[in-house]
Formats: C-alpha cells, sequence, structure tokens
C-alpha cells in the first residue's frame, strides 16, 4: 500500500537551557535550545511517521513554526513514493514554491522550516526501508545518491557528472569502512567544557571528567573579551595538556582586521581551528582571514545558508575545515551537495552539533560522509555537546571520544512524547512553572 501524508502537525518545542548558560559564546548569550519539531502522519497501518526538527535557541521559533505552516500544503495529501523515486526534483518542488520562494530564497527562516520538512520525508523513508539514515543512504548507488541532490547554482564547481565519477571512485571501500566504522564508531571533540557563560573552575572541572571519560579533542568558546579568551585558553590548554586538540570558536563577534589580530594572540595555544571568526557571508573576509592565521584552520558553517555561500567559501579558499549543519541548509538533500563539494575541494568535514538533536542528526552524515563520499576520517571529527540527549527515543551514544554507530530506523531525531508536552512553549510544564 502506498504511504500517504494524511496531516503534519507542529510543535513549538524549547528547554530552558539558558539557566544554566549550557550553549553560551560570545555572541548567543543565553540561548535557550529548541526546536521546530514537525510529525508527518501517514496512513501506514503501523502507524509510521517521520519526525523532523530545526534547531532555534528560543525566541523566533514561532517565526519557524509559521514558516512550516505555510509549506505544509505543499506536502499533504502526497504518497512518499512520489518523491523518493526523484528526491532531487522534491527539494526543487519545496524549495520553487514562487510565493514562498521570495522570503528566502534559500536562507533565513523559510529554509531552517523547509529543513524540519526534509528532514522529516526522510526519517519516514529510512523507516520504511528500515535501516538508520546513514545506511540508507550509504546503500545508494552512485546514480541513486546523485538523484537526490539539486545542482542548481553549483555546477561551476560540480557537475552530476562529477558527482558520480567520485562516488564510483568510493565504490569498492564501501563495505570496509563500514565494517571499521561499526567496529571503532566516528571520532569526535566535545564542546561542553568551554561555554562562554562557565566559570574558570567549572570548566576546569569540565575539562577533567571529559578527559577522564576519553576525550582528546576539546572546543573552547572566544571573543567575549581579550584579557578572558587568553585566560581561559590557557586554562584549558593546561588542563587539557600539549598533546590533545584544542579548537576556538568566536561564533562570528569580530570583524577581519580584528580576527587577524586576536589569533595572533591567541595562536600560543596552538589552537587546530579558528571557527566562525566573523560574519557567515562575508566569503573573502574568510578568505583574508584564513590566508592571515595558517598554519590554523578556518571553519564555518554553523550560520551558513545554503550550498551557494559553501560553493563560494570553498572556491575562495577562505575556509579548510567545512562544518555543515542539518537544519541550516535545506535537510540531508543539501547537506548531500555540500558533502560532495567538499569532498570534491579536499576540504575536511566536521558537523556542527551545538543545539538540541543536531548531534543525534549529524551522526548520520559524518558517517555516510565516510563510507560512501569522502572515504576517510582523516582530520575529521564531529561535535559533541552533551545535553538533552535524554529527550530522544534514539539517543547518540558515545565511546571514548567517539560517535557509536546509530542502529534504529530513522534519522534518529524523533522526542519522547512526554518531553514534547512537557517543553511545549509557552503551555508545557517546564515553562508553565516559570511564568
Ligand atoms: C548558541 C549555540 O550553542 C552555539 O554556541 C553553538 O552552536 C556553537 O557555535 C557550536 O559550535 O557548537
Ligand atoms: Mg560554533
Amino acid at each position: 500500500m502506498p504511504i500517504k501524508i494524511t496531516a503534519i502537525s507542529v510543535h513549538d518545542v524549547r528547554f530552558p537551557t539558558s539557566r544554566a548558560l549550557d550553549g553560551s559564546d560570545a555572541m548567543n548569550k543565553d540561548p535557550d535550545y529548541s526546536a521546530a519539531y514537525v510529525i508527518l502522519h501517514t496512513n501506514h497501518p503501523n502507524g509510521l511517521e517521520g519526525h523532523g526538527i530545526t534547531f532555534t535557541i528560543g525566541r523566533g521559533n514561532e517565526v519557524v513554526v509559521t514558516a512550516i505552516n505555510a509549506l505544509t500544503p505543499l506536502l499533504v495529501g502526497h504518497e512518499l513514493e512520489e518523491w523518493t523515486a526523484n528526491m532531487g526534483a522534491f527539494w526543487r518542488m519545496i524549495t520553487g514554491d514562487s510565493q514562498l520562494r521570495w522570503i528566502g530564497p534559500e536562507k533565513g527562516a523559510i529554509h531552517l522550516a523547509t529543513a524540519a520538512l526534509v528532514n522529516a520525508v526522510w526519517d519516514l523513508w529510512a523507516k520504511v526501508a528500515e535501516k538508520p539514515l546513514w545506511k540508507l543512504i550509504a546503500d545508494m548507488t552512485p546514480t541513486e545518491l546523485v538523484r537526490c541532490i539539486d545542482f542548481r547554482y553549483i555546477t561551476d564547481l560540480l557537475t552530476p557528472e562529477e558527482a558520480l565519477e567520485l562516488l564510483q571512485r568510493q565504490e569498492p571501500g564501501k563495505e570496509q569502512r563500514e565494517v571499521e566504522l561499526v567496529r571503532n564508531g566516528y571520532p569526535a571533540y566535545t564542546t561542553s567544557a568551554g561555554w562562554s557563560g562557565y566559570s574558570d573552575e567549572k570548566m576546569r572541572a569540565l575539562c577533567q571528567a571529559a578527559l577522564a571519560d576519553g576525550w582528546t579533542r576539546f572546543k573552547l568558546k572566544v571573543g567575549v573579551d581579550p584579557v578572558d579568551d587568553l585566560r581561559r585558553a590557557r586554562i584549558m590548554r593546561e588542563e587539557i595538556g600539549a598533546h590533545n586538540l584544542m579548537m576556538m570558536d568566536a561564533n562570528q563577534v569580530w570583524e577581519v582586521d580584528e580576527a587577524i589580530e586576536r589569533m595572533r594572540d591567541l595562536a600560543r595555544f596552538e589552537p587546530w581551528w579558528i571557527e566562525e571568526p566573523t560574519s557567515p557571508d562575508d566569503v573573502l573576509g574568510h578568505a583574508k582571514i584564513a590566508r592571515a592565521v595558517k598554519p590554523i584552520h578556518v571553519a564555518t558553517g554553523e550560520h551558513v545558508q545554503n550550498r551557494i555561500v559553501f560553493k563560494q567559501l570553498l572556491q575562495a579558499e577562505a575556509i579548510s575545515v567545512c562544518q555543515i549543519d542539518a537544519c541550516r541548509l535545506g535537510g540531508v538533500n543539501e547537506v548531500l551537495a555540500v558533502l560532495l563539494m567538499a569532498a570534491k575541494c579536499n576540504v575536511p568535514v566536521c558537523p556542527h552539533a551545538g543545539g538540541v538533536g543536531l548531534c543525534e542528526y549529524v551522526q548520520h552524515l559524518a558517517m555516510l560522509d565516510y563510507i560512501a563520499i569522502s572515504g576517510t576520517v582523516e582530520q575529521r571529527m564531529l561535535e559533541y555537546a552533551a545535553h538533552l540527549h535524554e529527550h530522544f527515543l534514539h539517543p547518540v551514544r558515545l565511546h571514548q571520544g567517539h560517535y557509536l554507530v546509530p542502529t534504529a530506523p530513522g534519522y534518529s531525531i524523533e522526542m519522547h512524547p512526554q518531553s514534547l508536552r512537557d517543553h511545549s512553549y509557552p503551555t508545557g510544564a517546564v515553562w508553565a512553572e516559570a511564568h
């Protein structure tokens, strides 16, 4: 029986993370990790549903919920197979409604909304196929995978034919890499010791606890104040030692020349990358910083709004680490386009995952990148942030600083019904108490 989308429900879900300053950085001082959460209801006899979210940090989640509601008429009443037969065409359709496109195009609230729905469709597809999402995609033939991508506006860097060739080159090693992945997991780094709102004592304690759990890669928030940055960087370096990796993240606070100057001072702590040194839209600014701060890498992506800006960052050699985000980009289809462009340019992809549900999502993307696209974990690592995993039916599993392979069918993003109820904004128990 064909699976039909009978209705879509949309939920405004928020977690009061700002109370402990979890997730805080120089730009985003008091985030409440939030999800605009969608459920695709179907006519499936077992009540199969597709779940998807897009991540926001609190106020404004209602704007994305409204944007999702504006898109749902494009999906309701349709059959899953209409889309899965040609996922690239599906993506062109959902981003192509001319009146809605006007309020993007392919950026801002409407694109975040697109991501929630697109990811819910992929979740449903993977559940129907009874595979975790990474496996659904890794098992595709190169032709099937290429058919999932809308190449519009990127063919000057990557044509469908080149993508096909790249994927064909990786075919022979796929099976072996999957075996290795299941055995070793995927390397990760932790952001959870270095949020900007944490005291020096808390940072030290968290670094020590993370080391004891086997972590070897750490990220520090910088950009608050030059003196604080130096002190906090010294503390983290002292705690983790010279042999472990430290990354720095400025969350867009600096001017271009200021970033270069700040990194001149911070270089003594040997950061492996500086993340979001300036505005994510400033491709040439990133390129200037990248030239100036070498050998420190420049990373960005959690606010890179679409594949076109990623294309330019790669073309301009403005980044040497590509941080795809599962729902800043318009869902899995657009992520695949960026993974392929990065592979062509030999730029490692280290996905962004600070936010609710992002770890659950991007583990699939990093793993399929390894198996089918880049074929390597060299210079690659996946972000890990420690909070809110208990709300998910199939939370991420970590061991010794590595993500273990997810095995449940779907995209791992489904939350417990009780979590959805309690955190619904503003009426859920967690928020009703606060008011
Ligand atoms: C507000 C958020 O927690 C950000 O600080 C987070 O996405 C961060 O930039 C990261 O790289 O994890
Ligand atoms: Mg960041």
